[in-house]
Formats: C-alpha cells, sequence, structure tokens
C-alpha cells in the first residue's frame, strides 16, 4: 500500500485557519529568492538567495511553501538538496523584524507559515539533504534538523544551533521534539537550556550533522549522497520515513491552534518585545 505522507496531513492543515491572509505574488517574478536545478528527473538543487542570511518573513516562508508543494506534486523527484547561495549562511531563521512590534494578526500568519513550512519538510516523504554552506541558526537549525541527512562546511567560524532562551524564547515542543530525535533527550535539553551554539566538529559529535567536508566539495558531496539514496526502494524508504516521523509530526498537526497561541502570547509579551529590540541593536552594531 502506498501511503503519501504528506497528503495525509495535509488537509488536517487546511481544515484550520490555515489561510494565509496575505496575498502571494506570482512565483515568477521572485526567484531572484531562490534558485532551483534540476539535476536529474530524480532529484534537484533548492537554493535560498534571500541576502544579507536568509531570515524568514511572511512573504518568504509563503513563497518558499509554494515550492515544497511543487516538489510534491512531482512524483518523479525523489530528493531534494536545500542549500543556500548567501556566502557564510544557511539561515539565521525568522526574520526578528517579524516579531518585534508586530502586529498580532501578522504575527498570527508568520507562525502558520513557519507552521506549514515545518510540516511540509518534516512531513515529506521525498529525500531531503541539507547541504549547510553556513550559519543555522534558531529555525534555520530546525530546518536542518527535519531534513533526512545533514552536511556541512569544514569552517570553524560557523555556527549552528538554537539560542532562542536569550531571547526569553521557549522554543516549541515540535523543536524540541526534532532535537531530540536528532541528538536525544539529554543533549537537547543542554541545548536549548543554555543556548548553545556548536562549530562542525561540535555539532558533528552530537549528532547534530552528519557530515563535514571543504565548502569546494559541499554540493558534490551531497549529490553523491542522493544519487546512493535514490537508488534506495521508494516505497519502503517512504514507509519507513513515515512510520519513524508520524508521532513527531501528528503532535503539531493536532496542536495548531494551542502552538499558534502560545507563540503569539510570548511574543508579545513586553520583556520578549524589550529583549528583541535589544538583540535587534546588537546585531545593527556589529
Ligand atoms: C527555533 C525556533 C525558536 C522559536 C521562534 C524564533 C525563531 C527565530 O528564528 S528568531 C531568529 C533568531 N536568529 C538569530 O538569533 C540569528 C541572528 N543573526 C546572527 O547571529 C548573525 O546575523 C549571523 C551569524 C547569522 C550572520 O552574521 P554576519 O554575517 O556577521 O551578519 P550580521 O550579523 O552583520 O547580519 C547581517 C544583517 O542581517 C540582519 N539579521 C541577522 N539575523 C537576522 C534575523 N534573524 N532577522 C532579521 N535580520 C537579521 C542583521 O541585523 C544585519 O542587518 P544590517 O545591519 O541592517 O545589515
Amino acid at each position: 500500500m502506498s501511503i503519501n505522507f504528506y497528503s495525509k496531513f495535509f488537509p488536517l492543515i487546511k481544515k484550520g485557519v490555515a489561510s494565509v491572509p496575505f496575498q502571494l505574488r506570482p512565483l515568477s517574478t521572485r526567484t531572484d529568492l531562490f534558485n532551483v536545478e534540476n539535476k536529474s528527473e530524480e532529484y534537484a538543487i533548492f537554493r535560498l538567495n534571500k541576502p544579507p542570511v536568509n531570515s524568514l518573513n511572511l512573504e518568504y516562508l509563503n513563497l518558499l511553501n509554494n515550492q515544497l508543494d511543487e516538489f510534491e506534486r512531482n512524483p518523479k523527484l525523489k530528493g531534494i538538496i536545500l542549500t543556500s547561495d548567501v556566502k557564510s549562511t544557511f539561515s539565521a531563521g525568522v526574520d526578528i523584524l517579524e516579531m518585534y512590534k508586530c502586529e498580532p494578526k501578522r504575527l498570527e500568519a508568520v507562525w502558520r507559515a513557519v507552521q506549514d513550512f515545518w510540516i511540509k519538510l518534516y512531513g515529506s516523504k521525498k529525500i531531503y539533504i541539507a547541504a549547510l554552506n553556513g550559519h543555522v541558526l534558531a529555525l534555520g537549525c530546525a530546518i536542518a534538523m527535519s531534513c533526512d541527512y545533514r552536511i556541512m562546511v569544514d569552517n570553524d567560524k560557523t555556527k549552528i544551533g538554537i539560542t532562542a532562551v536569550l531571547l526569553g524564547i521557549n522554543a516549541p515542543s515540535w523543536v524540541k521534539n526534532t532535537m531530540i530525535n536528532t541528538i536525544g533527550f539529554r543533549e537537547t535539553e543542554k541545548s536549548l537550556k543554555f543556548a548553545k551554539i556548536y562549530n562542525p566538529h561540535q555539532a558533528l559529535k552530537l549528532g547534530l550533522i552528519d557530515e563535514i567536508v571543504s565548502s569546494d566539495k559541499l554540493l558534490s558531496r551531497s549529490e553523491e549522497v542522493m544519487k546512493t539514496w535514490c537508488k534506495i526502494p521508494t516505497l519502503a524508504r517512504e514507509m519507513t520515513k513515515e512510520s519513524m516521523r508520524s508521532e513527531t509530526l501528528g503532535k503539531l498537526v493536532n496542536n495548531r491552534e494551542v502552538d499558534v497561541q502560545e507563540f503569539i502570547t510570548s511574543t508579545m509579551d513586553p520583556h520578549l518585545q524589550d529583549n528583541l529590540g535589544k538583540y535587534l541593536a546588537s546585531l545593527k552594531k556589529k
């Protein structure tokens, strides 16, 4: 029996208040923000390209969500290598400007788009390989952990991790669960509680990433892994992925409204707003 993992869960999203109240521009006018290169019928390279740090605002999330849908609609496509064309950064996570001095309605739309993105990515039965060319922070780290495999550049200055707690943010349970599934409970607890940031070698030791390669080999090695995985019997691989991920996925799919409300309430809190303001100023001052 073929189980379409993605289509099994996604109708549930549509049942909720998942419609996004902001109009999308047609894809063709925004392709400067990402690039999809079909390497063969079986796999593609998906490059984020929103300088300076691939921060995720509502419009960008909507655009990326549309592209994930596009991938799902292609039955021949087995896998996607997710990477970035932005020098030294894979993604710095949510655009902090979406969270600072925000309107609740816009914040709600942002968070629903974040949920959609995670559900589509984590719930996809296709193979996702994260080719991490640079910093992988906050939601960027959650995105990388939602892929099937992570290959990172060998550069000690490159950082990966989630420091949400420093801003006063309690990472949502689906982020915690994704991390627990990647590095285990104890390491996740330490990592999130103490806002740990790792260099590639520390991340490899922990199992947060799977391989380190020199930057000139990042894509060739990712393609090599992808080609090997494309040879695995598709149905069995998909069913295994589903059975490994359905429990974690279902916890958010069945709990989206609570997750949205928690995020809005905590983000609108004056202390958190104050922290965000100071953090933004510190980033700008650098
Ligand atoms: C896991 C889920 C948690 C729950 C919800 C929250 C989710 C989030 O994702 S909140 C975002 C948290 N992200 C971060 O804390 C990362 C912050 N950024 C950095 O640490 C650094 O920018 C860097 C390491 C990614 C890159 O460093 P560098 O190359 O030195 O570049 P700059 O720091 O000078 O940044 C360039 C430019 O970009 C702006 N910027 C950086 N990150 C963000 C962001 N997340 N949102 C919006 N804008 C960001 C930064 O302010 C600079 O702006 P300009 O000075 O105007 O050029």
